[in-house]
């Protein structure tokens, strides 16, 4: 038994579905008596608010600078997840160190981003829901304004990128799982509940 055995990562291209997931679970655990905070990344901390405005297109900085913010963040953001895991709670993030591999990555090199998030530790489940450019845009579609890695073409790398995340970090699979995110929000809920035995 590892304290991160219950922390559960939720990744996917932008409009996958990840946060959609994440409300469910949130809801489900709720319903179920079960003990669970729902988090995300970046944070709504001070880091976190920091990296969205860059996010938004409000701020500009170095790629590099995004970087590092996106893991002064996650500093911050793994203490108070260890806090909750230590009070034996399910701890839900949508989103965590494999998005900077995958985002940070565009535009500076993978190695350098690995450096970057080398102390953090793995979670008990990593749950990627594979989705197309195509769909995930297409979900995309409805919002008001584009954020930075928004674009489809940045997306198409992206996704080659968390599969270089994943097998840098799974060689041998245990951990991580890859669930259809193609299929209707309660067909990928019903997976992840079979992946996490809740
Ligand atoms: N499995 C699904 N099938 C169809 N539509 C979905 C599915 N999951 C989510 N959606 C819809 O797609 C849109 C994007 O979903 P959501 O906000 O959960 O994506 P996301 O991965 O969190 O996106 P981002 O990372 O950009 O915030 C929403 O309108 C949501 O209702
Ligand atoms: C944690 C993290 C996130 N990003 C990117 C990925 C998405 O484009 C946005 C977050 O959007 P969401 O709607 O809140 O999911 O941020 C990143 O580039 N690097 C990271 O480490």
């Amino acid at each position: 038994m590892s304290l991160w055995d219950k922390f559960v990562v939720l990744e996917g291209l932008d409009g996958s579905g990840t946060t959609t997931q994440l409300n469910r679970l949130s809801s489900y655990c709720l319903e179920n008596g079960i003990d669970s905070i729902r988090t995300f990344e970046p944070s709504d901390g001070f880091i976190g608010l920091a990296a969205r405005a860059v996010l938004e297109k409000r701020e500009k900085v170095d790629p590099l600078t995004l970087a590092q913010l996106f893991a002064a963040d996650r500093r911050e953001h793994v203490k108070m997840m260890k806090e909750q895991l230590e009070n034996g709670k399910w701890v839900f993030c949508d989103r965590y160190l494999f998005s900077s591999l995958a985002y940070q990555s565009l535009h500076l090199d993978f190695e350098t981003v690995l450096d970057l998030n080398k102390e953090f530790p793995l979670p008990g489940y990593c749950i990627y829901l594979e989705c197309s450019v195509e769909t995930s845009s297409s979900r995309r579609d409805k919002r008001e304004s584009i954020d930075l890695f928004e674009k489809e073409a940045l997306q198409k790398q992206v996704m080659s990128l968390y599969e270089r995340a994943f097998t840098t970090f799974y060689p041998e699979g245990k951990g991580f799982y890859k669930i259809n995110g193609e299929t209707g929000a309660d067909e990928v809920f019903q997976e992840i509940i079979k992946v996490l035995n809740l």
